[in-house]
């Protein structure tokens, strides 16, 4: 289909080459590829110039179809996909990732695991499927030595991958460029062909849809003399045909689909996973280096949004409300500060909603996200010694400095990418699902109001007398300027386990009457206070007002 009727069946995989820098990505990118794409192996000037990799760079590999994949005649193509292994491309990484459906984590095998390899894993685990490390440059192990050496890193890995999700994953020793720079190019690569395989039989045929609005991640943009403006990138959702019209967003323009190509081949229709060159008219590339195209009018950019998140655990430190954070929101990242928030106390249990924010439910502020280690569960739990019971799902509201522009339900990563980069610590704090955008620029005064957020606050108050045995009369609550009609309905409870609402105010000195639904028989009771969410009126205590100051 995806090349219509008669062209040969050919499947696409976008394997991803991350790691450490200099582990030998991209020297493995090319000692894996047959064809190379436009964009591959380090060709900008800049990179070439200081011997690192400061772009996606794309490539590709053609085999035969594994058996796996199905019967009948076909090639299976592997997208390479090589990153930037320097940290402060991170967040090009963290763009690249999502595009990619089998991850090669290479590692330089005279040094295993480094910084960025860590990061590199945890990037794997939010965006990708499937992983296969790589032992790269085994022939600077000396030749004696070389296979107890691989086969104690081989060990190594595995454990450090026991508790992720690519426990047991298959550990492929080679390498890339024997010799290093300076060794002739007629030098072979060690151990590349049996990667081959290995990559071969961890191919799976990713799901693909072509339903929904398109929308392909750019990641190189030239002019073709007598043609036009070739967009190269990776077709992250739904499909798109010739003669359709496609949107640039960052520019507000749209052109239509005049002619594209796969690796080469004119095709006619390309889909989700799909990498393509997608050719228009009278548009000047300089315009465009990376970015994103879609379906007209199909992404919001917004100014403010409410993400569903988890913390990163190999993240030190708490993540603190008003905290500013770098956020990656789709490909795009931006600064933004960040409020969390859980669900109010009885619902710390309610099945997770993964792709809906439910603007009817009660939330509770937090100081901070709450996670097994952070200051708020210590208290808790020195307070009542036992286990602290953390919420199943959290949310934050996220502020960005300027707006970006991003598809609905896109993958979010705060990090702080500002930290050292030579401490050897985990920037990546959290990663989540965008699920509600403000495109409001106004949002505060027109959306942040709908959004129920309180702040827990205790207060204690005295039982002035008892009237009958369905109301009483409390003091010491209130000021005597306040105004209690606010609070009727809210619930107080008694010291003697009576729960009682507030039914108005008593007299002129902040008093007020206390109905208490159900019959008491008896009624020594004393003290009063009134707690809980339901006591917290947005009037009186939204979070925001502190969050923006
Ligand atoms: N000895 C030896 N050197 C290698 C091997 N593979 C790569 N190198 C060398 O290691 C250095 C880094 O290789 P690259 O492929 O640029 O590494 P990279 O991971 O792409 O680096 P960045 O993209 O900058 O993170 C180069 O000098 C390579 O020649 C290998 O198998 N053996
Ligand atoms: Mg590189």
């Amino acid at each position: 289909m995806a090349a219509g009727p008669a062209a040969p069946r050919v499947l696409n995989v976008n394997v991803g080459v991350l790691g450490h820098i200099d582990s030998g990505k991209t020297a493995l990118a090319r000692a894996l590829s047959t064809t190379g794409s436009t964009a591959a192996f380090d060709r900008a000037p800049q990179s070439r110039a200081r011997g690192i990799t400061l772009d996606l760079g794309f490539s590709c590999l053609r085999t035969a179809l594994p058996p796996q994949l199905g019967p009948g005649p076909g090639e299976l193509q592997f997208t390479l996909v090589d990153c930037p292994g320097h940290a402060s491309l991170i967040r090009t990484i963290i763009g690249g990732a999502q595009i990619i459906d089998l991850m090669m984590l290479v590692i330089d095998v005279t040094k295993g695991m480094q910084t960025q390899s860590a990061e590199c894993l945890v990037i794997g685990q939010i965006a990708c499927q499937k992983m296969v490390v790589v032992l790269n440059k085994i022939d600077l192990l000396p030749e004696g030595k070389r296979q107890s050496a691989i086969e104690k890193m081989t060990k190594k890995m595995q454990k450090t991958l026991e508790n992720t999700k690519f426990c047991g994953c298959p550990v492929v020793a080679v390498a890339a460029k024997p010799g290093g720079p300076e060794a002739p190019e007629s030098e072979n690569p060690l151990g590349v062909s049996e990667l081959i395989e290995v990559l071969k039989s961890q191919a799976y045929l990713p799901s693909r849809d072509p339903s929904g609005n398109f929308l392909m991640a750019v990641d190189h943009c030239f002019s073709i003399k007598g043609q036009g403006t070739v967009m190269t990138g990776t077709v992250l959702s739904g499909s798109v045909s010739l003669g359709d019209n496609v949107e640039i967003p960052a520019l507000k323009v749209t052109k239509k689909v005049k002619s594209m190509q796969m690796f080469h081949t004119p095709v006619t229709y390309a889909m989700q996973g799909d990498r393509v060159g997608i050719c228009v008219t009278q548009f000047d590339p300089k315009l465009l280096e990376r970015g994103l195209i879609c379906t007209p009018e199909s992404l919001h950019t917004i100014h403010a949004a409410i993400i569903s998140l988890k913390k990163i655990q190999y993240f030190r430190g708490a993540l603190q409300t008003k905290a500013k954070f770098h956020i990656t929101v789709g490909h795009e990242t931006v600064m933004g500060r960040v409020m969390f928030f859980s669900p109010a106390p009885a619902d710390f249990n309610k099945e997770i909603q993964e792709k809906v924010f439910d603007f009817e439910k009660d939330y509770l502020y937090q100081e901070e996200y709450l996670s097994k280690d952070s200051n708020s569960s210590e208290e808790n739990k020195e307070n009542d010694q036992s286990e602290v019971q953390l919420p199943r799902q959290q949310w934050a509201l996220l502020e960005f400095e300027k707006p970006v522009t991003c598809p609905k339900l896109c993958l979010v990563i705060g990090s702080k990418l500002d930290t050292d980069i030579h401490a050897n610590t985990c920037r990546l704090a959290f990663h989540g699902v965008l699920l509600q955008g403000m495109e409001d620029k106004n949002y505060m005064e027109t959306f942040l109001p709908k959004l129920k957020v309180y702040k827990l606050k205790h207060k204690e108050g005295q039982v002035e007398r008892v009237m009958d045995d369905y109301s009483v009369i409390g003091r010491s609550l209130f000021k005597k300027e306040t105004n209690i009609q606010i609070f009727v309905g809210l619930k107080v409870k008694l010291s003697t386990g009576e729960d009682g609402i507030i039914d108005g105010g008593f007299g002129q000195s902040g008093k007020f009457k206390i109905r208490i639904p159900v019959a008491s028989t008896c009624m020594p009771c004393i003290e009063l206070s009134a707690q809980g969410p339901a006591w917290h009126l947005r009037a009186y205590s939204s979070p925001f007002h502190c969050l923006m100051d």
